[in-house]
């Protein structure tokens, strides 16, 4: 029987950072630490302090902000590295060391009796320091079984918490996971934790499976970041564990969202559109069949269990070669348009024929066909219209854009830094837009045509304060003025739209 109520222990900013390229600065693992705590985790697993005075100093940064979560620092079964945990001020040491024959041989090279005392020592170091001590078998799951149990019972007789069954190259499977942790389950006192790798795609599956022997904490990261193929996602557990389980976690599911979305812009890896619960596409619909559905009864083609709501997300229809006239339809009669039947199938043509050519249909494509059949149609106002926009970059210069719009008939002028001219000029067109009225969600450029005079397409989403997004493109070969000319189509088309 799974426990009810299942702990989470994020580790994104220990083994999520561990993801080749990743590397967060102080300030952002602050910021996350804060995140992760709103969010509701059990335990932030806020680094390895030995491993560099930086991670040493962020995580004593973190264990000092009071969060209501226990924050944990990672050590090695080597007595400097617990004294760095201790140095952080961490209520809970994880300490770790290779149990199986593969890893102990060729990297600690101990025997399978120096590995027990070594453990054991170090968990009756941490626990003398009266801290909390969890303790991980690491590459348990291609650990030989009873020589697993019997170093489980040793930290537990030497004071250990909780024991971690770490599945460290991922090479387990859901059934082999169950009766790994029954095993370990059945001979230990302590709760059991543990902790997997997506080699195969299975982490959060082993994860899962591992509940149902009777696991009850689960080591996770945002949006799945970790060695190699990364770590069992904590969205994906946490609403599995949920709405699908019945079980509980305690975490505040509607900040899943804007969680992943800070992750993303930290960590740089983009969240791929068709990731589960936190993608663009989670609850997105372009087919026709599936949008009548929805439009009618979300549930048709949605889990239903799970809501876009629960998450934080927002359900789309997007256009394209698949859309049907139901959600055409829909789209224009929410805009306040109300096509005769013969100008929506004018119109569903167009936008089939533009997908046809391969073309995402944005927002903005949809109203000029809908213009170009129905003529003038009402609230195409332009509020903002670009006036001019200049930009500086250069190697030793910050790329720097100044901009000249009005807005609403007004005259403004902008300048912003950024990271590059398109950052910058962007920006500065935000700067003059109310940024709580709206805000840049969805960025792309992509060359359709070659050479160093190729022409760049931008592809925008903004999206208002009530989660209303609209998309828009624009096609130059500058890319800067691609950028803002879409940002701009983008938010025009917006502000038409009537606020219900
Ligand atoms: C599965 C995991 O995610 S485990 C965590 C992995 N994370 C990291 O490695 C990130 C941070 N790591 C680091 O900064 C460095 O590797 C350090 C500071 C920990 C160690 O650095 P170095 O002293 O330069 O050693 P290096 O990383 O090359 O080799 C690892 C050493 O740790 C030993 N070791 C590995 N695991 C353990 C363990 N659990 N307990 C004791 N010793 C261990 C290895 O045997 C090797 O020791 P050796 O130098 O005596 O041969
Ligand atoms: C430190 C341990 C738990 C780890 O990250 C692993 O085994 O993957
Ligand atoms: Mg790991």
């Amino acid at each position: 029987m799974p426990h009810k109520n299942i702990q989470i222990f994020d580790t994104t900013l220990r083994d999520g950072e561990q993801t080749p390229g990743v590397s967060f600065t102080p300030e952002m693992k602050i910021d996350i630490a804060r995140q992760l705590d709103r969010l509701g985790v059990d335990v932030i697993e806020a680094g390895f302090p030995i491993s560099s005075a930086g991670d040493k100093a962020s995580v004593k940064d973190i264990a000092s902000l009071g969060l209501d979560c226990t924050v944990c620092g990672l050590a090695r079964v080597i007595k400097a590295d617990i004294d760095a945990c201790i140095d952080s001020d961490v209520k809970m040491v994880h300490t770790f060391v290779s149990t199986s024959d593969i890893q102990r041989e060729h990297t600690i090279k101990k025997t399978r009796e120096e590995v027990v005392e070594m453990a054991i020592n170090a968990v009756e170091y941490i626990k003398g320091h009266g801290l909390e001590c969890m303790f991980s078998a690491m590459d348990a799951t291609r650990t030989d079984t009873d020589y697993l149990i019997s170093i489980a019972r040793a930290v537990e007789d030497a004071g250990a918490d909780i024991i971690n069954i770490p599945d460290t190259v991922g090479v387990s499977s859901p059934p082999t996971m169950r009766m790994l942790v029954s095993d370990v389950y059945r001979s230990v006192r302590i709760p059991i934790a543990v902790h997997c790798h997506n080699d195969f795609g299975l982490a959060v599956a082993n994860s899962l499976a591992a509940v149902e022997s009777g696991a009850s904490q689960i080591q996770v990261t945002m949006n799945s970041l970790g060695e190699r193929a990364g770590n069992a996602d904590l969205s994906q557990t946490v609403m599995t564990l949920e709405s699908v389980y019945g079980l509980e976690t305690g975490i505040k599911t509607k900040y899943l969202v804007e969680t992943a979305r800070l992750i993303e812009r930290y960590s740089g890896i983009q969240i791929p559109p068709t990731q589960p619960i936190i993608g663009a596409n989670a609850f997105s619909h372009e087919s026709g069949i599936h949008s009548h559905g929805v439009i009618k009864e979300s549930k048709t083609f949605e889990p239903g269990i799970m809501t876009p709501e629960m998450v934080g997300h927002q359900r789309r229809l997007v256009l394209g070669k698949h859309t049907g006239k139901h959600a055409v339809k829909k789209i224009l009669n929410d805009a306040g348009l109300e096509p005769s039947d013969k100008e929506l199938n004018a119109i569903l043509e167009r936008v089939k024929d533009l997908g046809d050519k391969g073309k995402k249909v944005t927002d903005v494509d949809l109203y000029a066909i809908t213009e170009a059949v129905m003529g003038e149609v009402a609230h195409t106002e332009k509020r903002i219209m670009l006036e001019e926009l200049s930009v500086m970059t250069g190697n030793r210069v910050t790329s720097t854009a100044t901009v000249r719009l009005t807005l609403d008939g007004k005259p403004y002028v902008g300048a912003m830094t950024g990271v590059g001219p398109v950052d910058a000029a962007l920006k500065a067109v935000e700067s003059l837009v109310d940024g709580n009225e709206m805000r840049l969600k969805e960025f792309r450029i992509d060359a359709i045509t070659g050479g160093s005079d190729a022409l760049a397409e931008v592809m925008v989403g903004v999206e208002d304060s009530k989660g209303r997004m609209v998309t828009a493109r624009a096609a130059r070969e500058d890319i800067v003025m691609a950028s803002v000319e879409a940002l701009v189509n983008a938010m025009n088309r917006l502000s038409a739209v009537p606020k219900k």
